[in-house]
């Protein structure tokens, strides 16, 4: 494996986190958002669409999360824009965390890990999301790209949408829930690193239960605030004493703030005030 390309992506993200505040934007241009701003639902409105967002956010959150879906919809002419969104969001300041949700067998895992991770990776980002429900390990090319990269990833265990429980609150044979096994692969891609690792777990901020063990020793992304319901009071609950490790995520609701770039920051502002408030 070749040596790590520069400072690990975890303990970039805690220095992000602890000087912008832990707020996460989503970059989740859906179409009614696109009418919303008065924009064509074509790639050229995507454009329009996420260079406001990065000039309006990129120099004062800690994590810009675009949602690759809203950018594929629109072929490869929507690809296109989603690379240069990503890059120009890294070079204006904020970590991008490219919202993928991959997962498939390791070989083909590899593959996709190219897209990411690495020099003159087309879409080369801080972090991506990525599901394990074809087994942890087949995550592994990508895990390793990654961190040979100085970069991270997320995985899902308990997620924000309420169909998600059957699935990750089942027990396997031992009698452990499945989210949790992914929560202690994941405390073991982390031991040892310092400030922690580079690898989070998602879990949504709108789980009704803190029952999960969140001792990770890296970040938990926590979609879900604003339109899915949550708000900045359910995070205590949901995380516990694991609060400090939790990068609250919100799109729509701040997103709807634009197209002016005030409002989003305002927007933005008023999500990193109310996490300030929670979290003091
Ligand atoms: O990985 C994610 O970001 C994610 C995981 C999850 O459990 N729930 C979830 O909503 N997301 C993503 O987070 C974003 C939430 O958007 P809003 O509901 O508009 O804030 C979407 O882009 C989802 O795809």
């Amino acid at each position: 494996m070749p040596p790590s390309a520069g400072e690990p992506f975890g303990a970039r993200l805690r220095r992000a986190m602890d000087q912008r505040g832990p707020l996460c934007v989503g970059i989740d241009p859906h179409p009614e958002l696109l009418a919303a701003w008065q924009l064509p639902d074509s790639a050229e409105g995507l454009a329009r669409f996420a260079d406001t967002v990065v000039a309006a956010l990129a120099d004062r959150v800690a994590v810009l999360k675009p949602q690759s879906a809203f950018f594929e919809r629109h072929g490869s002419a929507g690809v296109a824009v989603l690379e240069r969104a990503v890059a120009d969001a890294r070079s204006a300041g904020a970590l991008v965390l490219l919202d993928v949700k991959r997962g498939d067998i390791g070989s083909t895992v590899a593959a996709y890990a190219g897209a990411y991770f690495g020099e003159g990776a087309p879409l080369r980002c801080d972090a991506i999301t990525l599901t394990p429900y074809l087994g942890y390990e087949s995550l592994r090319p990508a895990l390793d790209r990654a961190r040979a990269d100085g970069a991270g990833a997320f995985v899902l265990a308990r997620t924000s949408n309420p169909e998600g429980a059957a699935t990750q609150t089942a027990r396997t044979e031992a009698g452990v829930p499945l989210a949790q096994t992914v929560l202690n692969d994941l405390a073991r891609e982390n031991a040892g690193a310092e400030p922690w690792g580079s690898f989070g777990a998602v879990v949504g901020a709108t789980a009704p239960e803190s029952s999960l063990e969140l001792t990770i020793n890296g970040p938990l992304l926590a979609p879900g605030l604003g339109a899915q319901g949550a708000t900045a009071d359910d995070l205590p609950r949901v995380f516990g004493p694991a609060l400090r490790q939790v990068l609250p995520s919100a799109s729509r609701s701040v997103l709807r703030r634009g197209p002016g770039v005030d409002g989003l920051r305002a927007a933005a502002e008023w999500e990193a005030a109310e996490l300030a408030r929670v979290l003091a």
